[in-house]
């Protein structure tokens, strides 16, 4: 029995807040590919119907009898109540009320924000909201369900802040599982989405037949003239019973869908719209887009096992949120046909957890429970196995970019560009994989993509570096900042430009944690130009110049014995700018201190720690630095002259990309260099404003309004907790 108002004698709830906004995006919709619904149910469906396949393992009872043993969806309709039924694990009461409204996963927000900034609603299955989308069709909507530990339910909401629960004592028992009923706005029904679902789907569909039956009288005078003719012309004819043919409209169960395991076919009989499909409906992400690519292998030997792999064309709207904190893998695990479990998370390390897919394996135990089988030590060979596959799937990507080939007669094709798009939106976890695994780090190295001085706006890799190096050219040379048109500008960079050197960019903060773990790369040392340790080669005159300059750096060094400056040398990475400051090369670059520094929980006694030395580099052909030198030559008490070296050492300090901590005084040493370059008298005072100062009185009492446009903190959470 249906009806289209709420029950007065149920239990009502109201929504929790932000699934209420959700249903309200969803309900008032201009969205015109509505069906996205039925793919939804239909997932959900499947879902319950693996929960309680896998419990049934260990527990034969626990799928009863009769038809409560089949696990099957089916799809129903009459009138304008569309009704999709699984024999699946069902929900209890409180089941009900947690899962259909009260708990807001964090997707519901997430999602929320998506929708209003004119989001995709394809998308919904992402977000874990999905049973919502029922609402695109349906203004009412009851859910019939029953679990084996509780009694049937019914759930019912018109999409208006709440819902109610009651008892179920009047429909027919469902024995198992869940039945939704939408009563749908307009009629629409579709038969998409249900390929690869494992289970049977059944639809309850009308049929039209041909039936033979007696041709009567009236039958026999409404037969056309032509008709009649031939009949008479048939002699035989005339002697058989007459009959004819008439439409009948039967009912009854049809199956949608063949059931298939894609990944138990030969790769080379499956195609590329196959794959595809099968993709879309694993990752439940419906856009148009296809994967980057995929891999499908059997593996033999010890451990037996087939699997497909996807790499998803977009990366998921979370990945990197509390990428340390959260235990996800996205590949499904099967042991000999049956799904185990989607929450496998030592399938994959924690960096491949973008890719999807799933595993089949006959080398597993079936009836153990899920902690057990998680211990199992085929486990790690199928995961090694699978780490090779994946880093030999994302190479094959950047290996078939006709962009990526040094050799430009590459023709345009469909693979042109492809590996920016992997690295744009996957190029941190190739980072994040090197940081984490040793064993694979040379692979990966292999897959990292930046910028350089050389690499004309596009990406470019480490064997393409190398290719470039100059002869005698030992280390790879590479600098750290917020961006690459501010690093292009670095003092840093001077002496390596000018003399042909490339050198790379790297601009997200993960890069520096990267370069602590990226030693070497094919017998090349990695090294940071705004450290210590430079070698540009062998130049004559340096011993020289360092004895010329030896009452000046020795007199600096002294002078700036207050700001923890290691050392003053004669810098050899120096050509237009009079001076530099370098870290030492064990200690934070000066772009790390302010990676730590901007995280409000990081330890300020490690920051002390970490910072390391700092060495005061100068440059010895500049004029500024030559007439120091003979200042101090002649008067190391000259004041002006320690004004002045102050000054600039504060200044190399902000071009070097350090954070002042103290940019008062660096301001009032700036004005009043300036006051001397316009000859004003140092002691000059400024005036006072009566004006001013009555008006700043009556303001004092004034509310300052609230800053709307503050900007948040950005969230390196996923690096804090790395350290
Ligand atoms: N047919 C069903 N049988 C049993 N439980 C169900 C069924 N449909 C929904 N549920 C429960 O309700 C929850 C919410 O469903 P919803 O579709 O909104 O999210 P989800 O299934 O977790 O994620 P997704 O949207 O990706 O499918 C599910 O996690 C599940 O616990």
């Amino acid at each position: 029995m249906s009806r289209r108002t709420i029950r007065g004698d149920a239990e009502k709830f109201e929504f929790q807040a932000e699934v209420s906004r959700l249903m309200d995006i969803i309900i008032n919709s201009l969205y015109s590919n509505k069906d996205i619904f039925l793919r939804e149910l239909i997932s959900n469906a499947s879902d319950a119907l693996d929960k309680i396949r896998f419990l049934s393992l260990t527990d034969k009872e626990i799928l009863g009898e009769g038809d409560n043993t089949k696990l099957e969806i089916q799809l129903d309709k009459e009138k304008k109540i569309l009704s999709i039924r699984d024999r699946g694990i069902g929900m209890t009461k409180e089941d009900l009320i947690k899962n259909l409204g009260t708990i807001a996963k964090s997707g519901t927000s997430a999602f929320v924000e998506k929708m209003q900034s004119g989001g995709d609603l394809n998308l919904i299955g992402q977000f874990g909201v999905g049973f919502y989308s029922v609402y695109l069709v349906a203004d009412y909507v009851e859910v019939v369900s029953k679990h084996n530990d509780d009694k049937q339910y019914v759930w019912e909401s018109k999409a208006d802040g709440s819902f109610a629960i009651s008892e179920d004592t009047w429909n027919e028992p469902l024995g198992r599982g869940t039945e939704i009923r939408l009563h749908v706005r307009e009629e629409e029904l579709v038969k998409r989405y249900s390929e690869f679902i494992n289970f049977p789907i059944h639809l309850w569909a009308s049929k039209e037949i041909d039936v033979e039956v007696p041709a009567d009288e009236t039958a026999e005078t409404e037969t056309s003239e032509d008709e009649e003719k031939e009949e008479t012309d048939d002699e035989d004819s005339e002697k058989k019973p007459k009959t004819k043919t008439v439409k009948e409209t039967t009912y009854d169960w049809e199956l949608l869908n063949d059931v298939k395991a894609i990944w138990l076919r030969s790769p080379k009989e499956v195609t590329d719209e196959e794959y595809a499909k099968f993709y879309h409906s694993l990752a439940k992400d419906f856009s148009e887009e296809k994967p980057l690519s995929w891999s499908h292998f059997n593996a033999e030997g010890d451990v037996e096992f087939r699997a497909v792999l996807f790499v998803p064309p977009k990366a998921p709207h979370d990945l990197y949120e509390s990428y340390y904190n959260t235990q996800k893998s996205n590949l499904k695990l099967y042991v000999r046909r049956v799904f185990i479990s989607d929450e496998f998370d030592d399938l994959l390390p924690k960096y491949l957890s973008f890719l999807r897919g799933l595993v089949d394996s006959d080398s597993l135990p079936l009836n153990v429970s899920r902690e057990m089988l998680q211990q199992h030590s085929s486990l790690k060979t199928i995961k090694k196995k699978l780490i090779r596959k994946a880093l030999d799937m994302i190479r094959r990507l950047a290996d078939e970019d006709p962009d990526e080939s040094t050799d430009k007669t590459g023709i345009l094709n469909e693979k042109k560009g492809q590996y920016t798009k992997f690295w744009n939106e996957f190029g941190k976890s190739i980072k994040l994989g090197i940081i984490e695994d040793a064993t694979n780090r040379h692979r990966l190295a292999k897959l990292l993509r930046f910028e350089s001085t050389k690499s004309d706006g596009k990406l470019t890799s480490l064997d393409q570096y190398i290719s470039r190096m100059k002869s005698g050219q030992k280390d790879i040379f590479y600098i750290t900042g917020t961006s690459k048109e501010q690093l292009e500008k670095s003092p840093f960079l001077e002496k390596l430009n000018k003399k042909n050197y490339e050198v790379i960019f790297f601009t997200d903060p993960v890069d520096e944690y990267l370069m602590q773990y990226l030693m070497d790369y094919e017998d090349k040392k990695f090294q940071n130009v705004s450290k210590e340790g430079l070698s540009l080669g062998k130049d004559s005159k340096s011993k020289d110049l360092k004895e010329s300059f030896k009452d000046l750096t020795k007199w600096w060094k002294d002078a700036l014995a207050a700001d923890n400056v290691d050392s003053v040398k004669i810098s050899n990475r120096l050509s237009g700018s009079p001076c530099v400051v370098v870290t030492g090369k064990y200690g934070w670059s000066a772009n790390m201190e302010r990676i730590m520094q901007s995280q409000t929980l990081s330890d300020s006694n490690k920051q002390a720690y970490m910072k390391g030395k700092r060495v005061l580099e100068i440059n010895p052909r500049h004029p500024i630095i030559k007439e120091l030198r003979e200042r101090v030559v002649k008067d190391p008490t000259d004041e002006s002259a320690k004004q002045a070296a102050q000054l600039m050492y504060q200044t190399a300090l902000m071009e070097s990309g350090f954070m002042l901590n103290d940019p008062q005084d660096f301001a009032s040493r700036i004005y009043s260099s300036v006051k001397s370059s316009l000859s004003i008298n140092p002691d000059a005072a400024v005036e006072e404003d009566d004006a001013e100062e009555a008006e700043a009185e009556e303001e004092a009492g004034a509310v300052p309004e609230a800053n709307a446009d503050a900007k948040p903190e950005p969230d390196t959470s996923y690096l804090k907790d790395e350290l």
